[in-house]
């Protein structure tokens, strides 16, 4: 593993460069991966772990937009695409990629089909931390371990696609063969990970439900809004706010943020707006990390995890997701963004010839 040293702390990670796929290929060759869930994660990986020379077989249940969209995929019923009862028996590892509600409803039926020595993989540390909540008890006679692509599995695809990697993490929660760590790492790399940082089942679920409630998608969109709103309640126009608030952000500083840091960024910004980001970036520091604790405390807690589960359990949580989500989209602000991509000029309509 690589030492690397991240801002004076050292860590270990594995890259492609000690890990290549050649060497991943090597331990998951007598394997059949089992990918149960075909609905975000399922696909990113499945179709990047075949691509790499792995052999892949998807369980899912019938019938579902899932289903279809593996059969659109390339997966053949009764050859790579089985229920997902014939998947788990057909499986050597376990990628266990339902919605993490679905795990706790399908669970008794992996558990029965888990024979000794088979791998169960996951993809967050939910079902394993919270099992006082989930039942989500693995056999002691088989390894359990994780990978979690840190990001979306469209995301992973579309990287993997384009010749790049998303970054994951990797833990192990149980060894039962002593080989866990070596087929973490192998899937890792044949997932389609660029690297591999370690973590445990626990500090994943932790970071993770921060994060995504926290600056990745929660925050965001309150401080969005909290500006948008400020900018149209004192008189200015909707492309105005949102070009100011979210556009700029996206398609001009962001890239710049993710290409060499915040200080690189701030650099190739003007003297004025350096001088104003410098003095009001505590204020605005001093202002979230309240809540930021709040978070990390309900999410320690298992708050967060109950919630998710009681709400994601409903038979109607599509429908009530959909109305939320559609509220959002119909927002004013997001209302004004469709319109302002449309502008882009990559986007941009051919003039009509009159
Ligand atoms: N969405 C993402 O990109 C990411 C997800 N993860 C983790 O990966 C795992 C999978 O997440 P997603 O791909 O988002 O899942 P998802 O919400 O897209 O669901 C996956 C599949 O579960 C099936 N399903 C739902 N309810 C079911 C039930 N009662 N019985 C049988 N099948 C059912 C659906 O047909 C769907 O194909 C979760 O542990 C999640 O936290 C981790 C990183 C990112
Ligand atoms: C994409 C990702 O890693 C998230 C935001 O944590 C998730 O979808 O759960
Ligand atoms: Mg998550
Ligand atoms: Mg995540």
């Amino acid at each position: 593993m690589a030492k690397i040293n991240f801002g004076g702390v050292e860590e270990q990670v594995v890259t492609r460069e000690e890990f290549p796929l050649e060497k991943a290929q090597e331990v998951l060759k007598d394997e059949t991966v089992a990918v149960i869930g075909y609905g975000v994660q399922g696909p990113g990986q499945a179709l990047n772990m075949k691509d790499n020379g792995i052999k892949v077989i998807v369980g899912q249940r019938q019938p579902s937009k899932s289903w279809d969209k593996a059969v659109e995929d390339g997966f053949i019923p009764g050859v790579d695409l089985f229920s997902i009862e014939e998947a788990v028996q057909k499986g050597t590892i376990i990628c266990y990629l339902l919605s993490d509600a679905a795990q706790i409803a399908v669970w008794p039926t992996i558990k029965e089909n888990l024979s000794p020595g088979k791998t169960l993989y996951f993809s967050h540390g939910f079902a394993v931390t919270y099992s006082d909540r989930t039942n989500i008890i693995p056999p002691k006679d088989v390894d359990v371990i994780l990978v979690a692509p840190k990001g979306s599995g469209t995301s992973l695809r579309r990287l993997f696609v384009e010749g790049k990697g998303l970054n994951s993490s990797y833990a192990v929660h149980q060894d039962a063969t002593g080989n866990a760590y070596s087929k973490a790492h192998a899937l890792g790399i044949a997932v389609g990970s660029g690297y591999l940082f370690e973590t445990t089942f626990k500090k994943e679920v932790y970071s993770d439900l921060t994060g995504e409630r926290g600056s990745l998608m929660g925050a965001i969109q309150g401080l969005f809004e909290a500006q948008f709103t400020v900018l149209r309640e004192r008189g200015h126009s909707p492309s105005e706010a949102f070009n100011e608030t979210v556009e700029e952000f996206t398609q001009s500083l962001m890239p710049l943020i993710a290409e060499n840091g915040m200080d690189w960024m701030y650099a190739n910004c003007s003297t004025t707006a350096q001088r104003g980001a410098l003095d009001w970036k505590d204020k605005f520091r001093d202002a979230v990390k309240p809540v930021f604790n709040q978070l990390y405390d309900s999410v320690a807690s298992g708050e967060e995890a109950q919630r998710s589960i009681d709400s994601n359990s409903q038979p109607d949580y599509r429908e009530k997701l959909e109305e939320e989500l559609s509220e959002l989209h119909n927002s004013e602000m997001w209302q004004a963004g469709a319109e302002v991509r449309k502008l882009r000029p990559e986007n941009a309509q051919q003039p009509v010839e009159s």
